[in-house]
């Protein structure tokens, strides 16, 4: 018998520890990295994430400490679930404590400021590892349903299929499915780019503009996406799969979205500061909008509705101004 695939996932945060339980109830003997010490006493006394996944029982192979390199240590698969702007600098510190030949798994869905660079692209800078040794798992998966064993499917990508493979077998449970995929770049930017839409979404939502206009909504943001992705280099089939309209009907459609919810405050009339204070946790295209914008603009790509979401969140635009500028535009054929 094989010895079980050993995981060391950095943070406790909602995906790393829902992420965790999936890897822990897969086989895997599961060390999670908490930057609280009583994040990581809950979950080794308690089998709780109270913070994070309240009420949720944690299963009894899954392990947290405060150390990075007892985490890191031996593990076949090191996963980062961190907000995606401080990335670069936890990575940085992590990076010497590696095993060998770790394999490095993304579990955010963002763009770095500045840079404008995918999160495997910033592992690849920092960790100095080549594109076989870095992956990523995206897709409809709100961490609080995972965490409740209800139903998802998800993708797993790496450029080296046989990679996409050991790491499909780790994550694979009776209600977690994940398939693999070849597309990084394509999965990459379908997660991190929902996250901008969920916010045009949410917005909508909050402005009470209705059905109608949040599947349109949905339909152009992901033509934008896949517009983007196409000139990166993607597969456009990539954004009609989980990565792309799978992610972006789940969190466009739930309230469990932090990205919908910010959205939706917006657009209710809450200031970005109050709605920044109601925010407990990471949502992650308020500040990914500018790095999609910035990606978006250095290809000479349009991304209408990312400006949008950019004018309104980081500009003072008005929504109700900015629809009508967007409902404006000059007329087009849908595909061009
Ligand atoms: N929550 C969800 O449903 C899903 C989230 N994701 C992605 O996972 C990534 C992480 O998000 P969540 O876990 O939801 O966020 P979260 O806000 O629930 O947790 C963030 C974690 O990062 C840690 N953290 C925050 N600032 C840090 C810093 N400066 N240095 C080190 N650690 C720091 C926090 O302690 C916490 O453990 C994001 O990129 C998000 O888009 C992806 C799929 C599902
Ligand atoms: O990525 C997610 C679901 O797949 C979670 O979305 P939020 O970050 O908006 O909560």
């Amino acid at each position: 018998m094989s010895m079980p695939a050993k995981a060391a996932v950095f943070s406790a945060g909602s995906w790393g520890t829902a992420f965790g339980m999936v890897l822990a109830d897969a086989g895997c003997e599961v060390t999670l990295w908490a930057r609280r010490p009583e994040v990581a006493e809950a979950v080794n006394s308690g089998r709780t994430n109270p913070d994070y996944l309240p009420g949720v029982e944690l299963p009894g192979n899954l392990r947290a400490t405060t150390d990075p390199a007892e985490a890191a240590a031996g593990a076949d698969f090191t996963f980062l679930s961190v907000p995606s702007q401080t990335m670069r600098a936890n990575l940085a510190e992590w990076a010497p404590l590696l095993a060998p030949r770790t394999v490095l798994v993304s579990l955010m869905k963002g763009v770095e400021l500045g840079t404008a660079m995918r999160m495997s692209e910033v592992i690849e800078d920092v960790a100095k590892v080549g594109p076989d040794r870095v992956a990523v798992v995206t897709g409809p998966n709100l961490a609080r349903e995972i965490a409740a064993r209800m139903p998802a499917a998800a993708v797993v990508a790496c450029t080296d299929e046989t990679v996409a493979r050991r790491l499909q077998a780790a994550c694979h449970t009776p209600y977690f499915r994940p398939y693999t995929e070849t597309d990084v770049v394509g999965c990459e930017l379908g997660g991190a780019v929902k996250n901008v839409i969920g916010l045009a979404v949410g917005i909508a939502d909050g402005m009470g503009l209705g059905d109608n206009a949040k599947g349109s909504l949905i339909t152009r943001g992901l033509a934008e996406t896949a517009r983007l992705g196409t000139a990166l280099g993607a597969d456009p089939l990539t954004f009609s799969g989980l990565a792309g309209l799978g992610d972006l009907v789940a969190t466009c459609s739930s309230p469990l979205s932090r990205n919908h919810t910010f959205g939706t405050n917006l657009g209710k009339g809450m200031s970005l500061e109050e709605t920044i204070a109601v925010t407990k946790q990471t949502a992650e295209g308020v500040k990914s909008c500018e790095s999609v914008a910035d990606l978006a603009r250095r290809h000479g790509v349009e991304m209408p509705i990312t400006e949008t979401v950019v004018d309104i969140v980081h500009e003072g635009k008005p929504p109700v101004v900015a629809l009508k500028e967007l409902m404006s535009r000059s007329a087009k054929p849908e595909r061009r």
